[in-house]
């Protein structure tokens, strides 16, 4: 399988392969990798140079089918930046050109910041010479006029622990005494269910199918047994740890089970990741960020037979709010 990326700011098709030899799914890394200042790195890791976390000045640019740039867009929310930080949002279908502007398309904008066609001008912009691939969700400073980072987790981060006193009234996604855990949780769910079911999706041998499929059913199996008794997965609270874990989770059925083989079983047959995803869908300010027809038919099944099922309603009753006795904590 070909890739579409820069090098040197050229636009170029059917480079290298996802896969290496062994057949095993090969994610590149993220190059724009800069922090905004007051970022808890990690717990006791906070930045204290870079530019400044203000309301006005940061541009996020996303696809409502990008698992990755859903955690972006998700945390933006919740932190209650919408007004803050701005937000584009590309054509879900992606061809030879890269990602798209499309605005007349449902639930698609036009760059309303750099004014571009393709979001790969956007990353020539930053730098005429850059070599990699052109990813969201990419988060832009319109005062630099430059890209600050093109990594979900260091956006997420920044987003839910810069901008405290910016932006509107939101959730406190990274409170005292949670850290650690978060942290933790945030590192154990990448490899193992996040970009675990792209390992599973995209292995091109059996043995590397095999074992990252395993990675994600062990994965869901241990946090379906955290998840009876407590809500959330770092303990009472909605953490950082939840917003990151949900993009993958609300794609399970509709998309991984099928298009990427995760069929061992569908996440609504688990008994309390099920209840749990929809306690989250049903957090306010979620399920505006869920869009299934850009996931779905456009997204994961673009250019084939979109697959009739699951029947399933992220709107059922949860009745989780039993196991929390804490009120959401709300940050300024
Ligand atoms: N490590 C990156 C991964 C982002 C990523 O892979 N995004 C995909 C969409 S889900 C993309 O833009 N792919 C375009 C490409 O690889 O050319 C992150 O978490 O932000």
């Amino acid at each position: 399988m070909g890739r579409n990326m820069l090098v040197d700011g050229e636009w170029k098709t059917d480079l290298e392969p996802y896969t290496d030899e062994d057949g095993a799914f090969d994610r590149v890394e993220t190059s724009f990798r800069d922090w905004i200042r007051g970022t808890y790195r990690s717990a006791d890791d906070i930045v204290t140079d870079g530019p400044e976390p203000e309301a006005g000045r940061y541009h996020l640019y996303v696809a409502r089918n990008c698992p990755w740039a859903h955690g972006a867009a998700l945390t933006r929310q919740l932190a209650g930046l919408t007004d803050a930080i701005t937000m584009d949002i590309v054509d879900p279908v992606r061809e030879d050109e890269g990602w798209e502007f499309t605005p007349e398309k449902e639930g698609c904008t036009p760059d309303t910041v750099n004014g571009a066609d393709y979001l790969r001008e956007v990353y020539v912009a930053a730098d005429p010479e850059y070599t990699g691939r052109v990813t969201v969700p990419v988060l832009w400073d319109t005062q630099e006029d430059t890209i600050v980072n093109n990594e979900s987790i260091e956006i997420m981060r920044m987003f839910a622990t810069a901008f405290d006193g910016v932006g509107d009234e939101g959730l406190d996604l990274y409170p005292e005494g949670y850290r650690e855990e978060i942290d933790r949780i945030i590192d154990a769910i990448y490899d193992s269910i996040n970009n675990g079911v792209y390992r599973a999706g995209f292995a091109e041998s059996q043995e590397a199918y095999d074992e990252a499929v395993t990675d994600v059913f062990d994965a869901l199996d241990y946090w379906d047994e955290v998840l009876a008794d407590q809500r959330y997965l770092a303990g009472d609270r909605l953490t950082l740890a939840d917003v990151r874990m949900f993009p993958t989770l609300v794609r399970f059925d509709h998309c991984y089970h099928t298009a990427f083989n995760c069929d061992r079983q569908y996440l609504h047959q688990y008994e309390h990741l099920w209840p749990y995803l929809r306690d989250l869908y049903q957090t306010p300010g979620v399920a505006e960020t869920v869009r299934m027809e850009h996931i779905k038919d456009q997204g994961y099944y673009q250019g084939e037979i979109t697959p009739i099922g699951p029947d399933i309603d992220f709107d059922a009753p949860h009745d989780r709010d039993r196991l929390s006795s804490e009120e959401p904590a709300v940050q300024t």
